[in-house]
């Protein structure tokens, strides 16, 4: 049986559900799959680094209590030296899942190019490197011959833009447009359940679905990253972020939501990308009040929606989670999947 030998580069939310879903269930994915998964090395801020080319214990990993660190295990050090992690482990697959900076993608991209340049296959839900650096880390995985995975960059385990790549490929896309961010999708419908903004972030934090600084979610930064990914992945269009005019949630009240509902109408914030008739494209990310007998009106919670607006099939809505820690492990499985069925190693 085939089996790919994986390195963990963050050890936060969604990387550990997909070591528990590793630890779990290795014998039906085995099964299904056709291969098998080991986790050779992990690195995260808080813990250190471990390296263990005969495979890591993920129960004592996952079970270690909070504040402990990997010093004093065998291979652990207390400090997380992610670029000595990414070249020297034997791993064949680097899961890049730290914090996004959407500034710079920094440290992930220097993770990214590493790790390719190691001669490793790169899989990532950090939205930093796709977004400000996706077409420079595809060629340098073409130029090494291995791939660079990102299905969870944008709503998270749910697959669009595979989707979008394959099943829409003899399609023209005129535009994108969907509801992008799970927490502040959930925090507007809180907010409309009469909690204050802070509570509703606490609830969003606690839940697994906020960035590490959750202004990027409610601020809009994380949408405009995934509407640039949108635009280059789907439409073929590079657009730098900071050309993407941005408003977050920030400014709405509960007692708009609660009187849009009055009215029949959902605050839901959009992300956008258009394809005018005279070639040119516009992105933006803003607040909008759709009506109710609009279909993106009645997503709500964490759920994410995208509507690929075509010219043979008319309007196609992809829904489904679009924040959640194991939703997004799993994202990270369909990338490895992704490998595999190119032939792997
Ligand atoms: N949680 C979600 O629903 C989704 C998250 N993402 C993205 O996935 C990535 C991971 O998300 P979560 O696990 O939820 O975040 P998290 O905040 O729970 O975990 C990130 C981990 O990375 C570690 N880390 C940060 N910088 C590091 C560095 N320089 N070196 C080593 N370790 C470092 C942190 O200590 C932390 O344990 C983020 O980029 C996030 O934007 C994408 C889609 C959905
Ligand atoms: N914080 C993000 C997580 C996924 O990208 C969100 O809430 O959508």
């Amino acid at each position: 049986m085939r089996c790919y030998d994986l390195a963990l580069i963050g050890f936060g939310g969604v990387a550990r559900a997909l070591a528990e879903l590793i630890r779990d269930d290795s014998a039906r994915l085995e099964a299904t799959l056709g291969f098998s998964l080991r986790v050779v090395a992990i690195t995260d801020l808080n813990l250190g680094s471990l390296l263990q080319p005969e495979g890591i214990d993920l129960a004592e990993v996952l079970a270690m209590p909070r504040g402990a660190n990997f010093s004093g295990m065998p291979g652990g050090d207390r400090d997380a030296d992610n670029e000595r992690v990414i070249r020297e482990s034997a791993a064949d697959i680097v899961v890049e899942a730290t914090f996004t900076n959407p500034a710079t993608g920094e440290p992930a991209l220097s993770h990214v190019r590493s790790a390719l340049q190691s001669g490793k296959h790169v899989v990532t839900t950090n939205k930093g490197p796709v977004a400000l650096a996706g077409a420079e880390l595809a060629e340098l995985a073409g130029v090494h011959g291995r791939r660079f995975e990102f299905e969870g960059a944008v709503m998270s385990g749910t697959p669009v833009i595979r989707f979008a790549q394959t099943q829409l490929a003899g399609t023209r896309i005129a535009s994108v447009t969907g509801i992008l961010n799970g927490t502040s999708n959930y925090i507007l419908g809180r907010l409309g359940d009469g909690l204050a903004l802070q509570e509703a972030i606490g609830e969003a934090q606690a839940l697994g679905y906020a960035e590490a600084d959750p202004t990027a979610d409610i601020g809009g930064s994380d949408v405009r990253l995934k509407v640039a990914i949108l635009a280059e992945q789907v439409m073929g269009v590079r657009i730098p972020v900071e050309q993407i005019p941005t408003t977050g949630i920030t400014e709405i009240t509960g007692a708009e939501v609660t009187a849009a509902a009055a009215e029949g109408k959902r605050w839901k914030l959009l992300g956008t990308v258009e394809r005018h008739e005279d070639g040119t494209v516009e992105a933006r990310v803003a607040p909008v009040a759709l009506g109710e007998e609009h279909p993106l009106a009645g997503v709500s919670g964490a759920t994410n929606a995208v509507t690929f607006d075509t010219d043979l099939l008319g309007q196609v809505t992809v829904s489904g989670p679009g924040a959640g820690r194991v939703e997004t492990a799993y994202a990270l499985l369909s990338d490895i999947i992704a490998i595999d069925r190119a032939g792997g190693r």
